[in-house]
């Protein structure tokens, strides 16, 4: 198994009262991407923040390809590409001009930044657009711009901070395709996200943050796993889904349950036995369902019962 890129021990972070990440620990290895999966405010920022050099843990250490990070450790930094989760682009310039400038900033120079130029921007599909000022471009377009600002320098350590928030879903699917190709070739991938599906899709492990700590990490299957023989019942309803939920907490045979976006999510034993006494449970409370659905269980389940809630847009 190839060595640790990114090693994160015992990481802590307050903002003064409020602890941000708590005894954070985890490692990236060569050609792994790396998912931290958790809902506005889990820490994932914070941590990234941390990795890249940009903030001081008040407690713990990183290592990128063993060297210690620090916020003045430039030949660590040099190893890492950052796409920060806003666009840091220069809107009056173009893409092509944006990538010199962020090329430069690496010490690339002459043809080699020509060269590696035109690369980037066949690769995020922007060729036909590269003498076009950013300005003009779509939130899809300059999230993909953002990435390719990043990969320039062709890093050891890609961290990626939910890069596909607020894109199009072509373009989503242009960065999501973009980022598995980045873990064939051997880069680590470290990813934050909030969306389940893109953990999924994307990750070959993924660390479960919430409240600034990591409360499980695995692969997908490894996380499930912790589930054990349990079911998930997706609703959509309309009505009092709060109270709705809080009756579905009380039922035999529920494990977890919460709402978010007028969906109602449950962990159970025995989803299709249980899912008839849900829904007279729904009829009681004068919540009318749209529809309902009983899979196995994913990361969005797992994270409702380790968490007790639900990831939320
Ligand atoms: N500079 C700061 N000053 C004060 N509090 C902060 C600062 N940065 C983050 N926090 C707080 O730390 C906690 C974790 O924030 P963080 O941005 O790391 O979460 P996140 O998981 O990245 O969420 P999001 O997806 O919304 O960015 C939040 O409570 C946030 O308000």
């Amino acid at each position: 198994m190839s060595q640790e890129v990114l090693t994160a021990r015992g990481l802590g972070k307050r903002f003064g009262d409020r602890v941000a990440v708590e005894d954070v620990s985890f490692g990236v290895r060569a050609g792994e991407t790396y998912g931290l999966l958790g809902p506005n405010g889990a820490g994932k920022t914070t941590t990234i923040r941390l990795v890249c050099g940009l903030l001081t843990p008040d407690a713990g250490e990183i290592f990128v390809a063993g060297r210690r990070m620090t916020r003045s450790a430039v030949r660590g930094k040099a190893l890492i590409g950052y796409v920060p989760q806003e666009v840091a682009l220069y809107p009056d310039l173009t893409a092509r001009e944006n990538l010199y400038f962020f090329g430069r900033l690496y010490h690339l120079r002459g043809r080699l930044l020509e060269q590696r130029t035109g690369e980037i921007l066949e690769l995020i599909g922007l060729s036909d657009r590269a003498k076009d000022k950013v300005e003009s471009f779509s939130g899809g377009m300059k999230r993909r711009l953002n990435i390719g600002a990043g990969l320039l320098h062709r890093p050891t350590l890609l961290v990626l901070d939910e890069p596909t928030v607020g894109v199009d879903p072509q373009s989503r699917h242009a960065i999501l395709e973009s980022v598995q190709s980045f873990g064939a070739a051997g880069m680590a991938v470290l990813y934050t996200t909030h969306y389940m599906e893109e953990a999924e899709r994307l990750c070959d492990r993924v660390g479960i943050i919430d409240h600034g700590r990591l409360v499980a990490e695995g692969t997908r299957r490894e996380l499930v796993a912790r589930l054990g023989q349990r079911d998930r019942i997706t609703l959509s309803a309309q009505g009092d889904l709060a109270a709705f939920t809080a009756k579905c907490r009380a039922l035999p045979g529920v494990e977890g349950a919460d709402t978010a976006d007028g969906e109602v999510h449950l962990i159970v034993d025995e989803g299709r036995q249980l899912l008839p006494r849900v829904l007279d449970a729904a009829d009681h409370a004068g919540v009318g369902v749209r529809s309902a659905e009983v899979t196995e269980p994913d990361l969005e389940a797992v994270f409702l019962h380790l968490t007790g809630t639900a990831l939320r847009e």
